[in-house]
């Protein structure tokens, strides 16, 4: 009997330059920088430049790439007629799926001969989808509160311009601080279920938008991104520190997976999760929340007592997001936002090596049989 890999765990299926997840050392490395030194030196747009060329700009290069972007942000009139043609029942991660999916069916360049796969042409691409996904999901926020959008404003970066397009200010440098913190520690992590999934329609030669929307269905999952806003709900389940005990009997009887613990990579602890847990801390001081941080610490120390399961970045972004001013189902909306960085990036890798993925399986359903011997 072939050997099984289940969920292709333990599988390496490629090489990458991209990002290094080491769970031994508990560290990951973005282009061979740790990640919690950039997140304590550089912003966000300074990382995205990290991922998709190799290299930390210079001056010179940011200035011209946060130009190039603030230049891109305002959102398109077609995308906002469709998203304005969308209930409000469908998930906010639904309205990124079909936006993203416009702007690919928008794009004329596509049919140009040699244009799916053109580097050049998919790093604009990239830096579009960049700058348009904060003006997306903040547009998506402001409708469901029946609000109107707030148009981007160039003077900001890419943290502060996409907080004031959401809540109508620029908040308090801490907030913006552990945002941009936030969306850095999500940029990128090899070869994660969305990443992958993007990577397998790369490897077909589908073009970009087709292989970020795959990555889009991917990361709404609960056992992926979907877990930062399934967090929140089991902090609204449980409702205080002291009925922790109580919710996690029940829970763990009923052989629930609880959401924010746990990876498939890390076994001792996600690499990410002591920066978003500080950056946490400056929201719960900011907003004065202790009764937040008593049932998240209740909850961590509990499941590493019972079941020596740990947090995950989820775990600590989801109640950030909360304190910011997020609504839960917008959660892991965010998280696209910044992944359309690592994304982008792989498919850029893919396609400069690819090879059609296409793995194999053991058969297991009955054994040949013929139309004509059918019983009656
Ligand atoms: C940014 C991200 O995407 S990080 C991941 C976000 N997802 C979540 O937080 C969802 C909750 N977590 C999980 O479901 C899982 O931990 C996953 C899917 C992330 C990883 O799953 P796997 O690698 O398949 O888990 P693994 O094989 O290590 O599980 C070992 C055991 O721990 C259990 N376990 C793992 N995570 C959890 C959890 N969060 N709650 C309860 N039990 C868990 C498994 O059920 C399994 O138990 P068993 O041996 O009795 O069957
Ligand atoms: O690596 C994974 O499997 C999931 C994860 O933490 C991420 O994508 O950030």
């Amino acid at each position: 009997m072939t050997e099984i890999h289940k969920g292709l765990a333990g599988v390496v299926v490629d090489t990458t330059a991209i990002s290094k997840v080491n769970p031994e050392t508990n560290s990951l490395l973005y282009r061979g920088y740790p990640v919690q030194e950039l997140a304590a030196n550089c912003t966000f747009e300074e990382v995205a430049y990290l991922l998709w060329h190799g290299e930390l700009p210079t001056p010179v290069q940011l200035a011209e790439f946060e130009t190039l972007e603030r230049s891109l942000r305002p959102l398109d009139a077609a995308v906002k007629r469709v998203i304005d043609e969308l209930p409000l029942t469908a998930h906010p991660m639904d309205v990124v799926r079909t936006a993203v999916s416009v702007i690919g069916a928008m794009d004329a360049t596509l049919t140009e001969p040699g244009g799916i796969a053109d580097p050049e042409l998919n790093q604009k691409r990239a830096i579009y989808l960049f700058a348009q996904l904060p003006t997306i999901v903040a547009y998506d926020q402001r409708r469901r509160r029946d609000e109107q959008l707030i148009e981007p404003r160039e003077d900001l970066g890419f943290s502060a311009n996409f907080l004031h397009m959401t809540f109508g200010d620029v908040p308090d440098l801490v907030v913006v601080n552990a945002f941009d913190v936030s969306m850095i520690l999500y940029a990128e992590h090899s070869f994660n279920a969305s990443t992958f999934a993007s990577r397998v329609v790369t490897s077909t030669l589908a073009d970009l938008y087709s292989a970020v929307t795959a990555g889009i269905g991917a990361l709404k999952g609960p056992l992926h991104g979907g877990a930062n806003e399934a967090v929140m709900h089991v902090f609204e389940e449980i409702g205080t520190a002291e009925l922790v005990g109580l919710w996690l009997d029940r829970a763990l009887e009923e052989k629930r997976k609880i959401m924010g613990f746990g990876h498939r990579v890390y076994k001792s602890g996600d690499s990410r999760v002591p920066t978003m847990k500080a950056a946490l801390d400056t929201l719960i001081a900011e907003y004065d929340r202790p009764d937040l941080i008593e049932l998240y610490d209740e909850l961590e120390k509990q499941m590493t007592e019972r079941k020596n399961i740990l947090p995950n970045l989820d775990y600590p972004s989801g109640p950030a997001y909360h304190l910011t001013g997020f609504d839960t189902e917008m959660f892991t909306p965010l998280f696209v936002a910044a992944r359309i960085t690592g994304w982008t990036a792989h498919i850029a890798e893919q396609l400069a090596s690819n090879a059609l993925i296409r793995p194999l399986s053991e058969y297991n359903g009955p054994a040949e049989r013929h139309v004509t011997e059918r019983s009656l």
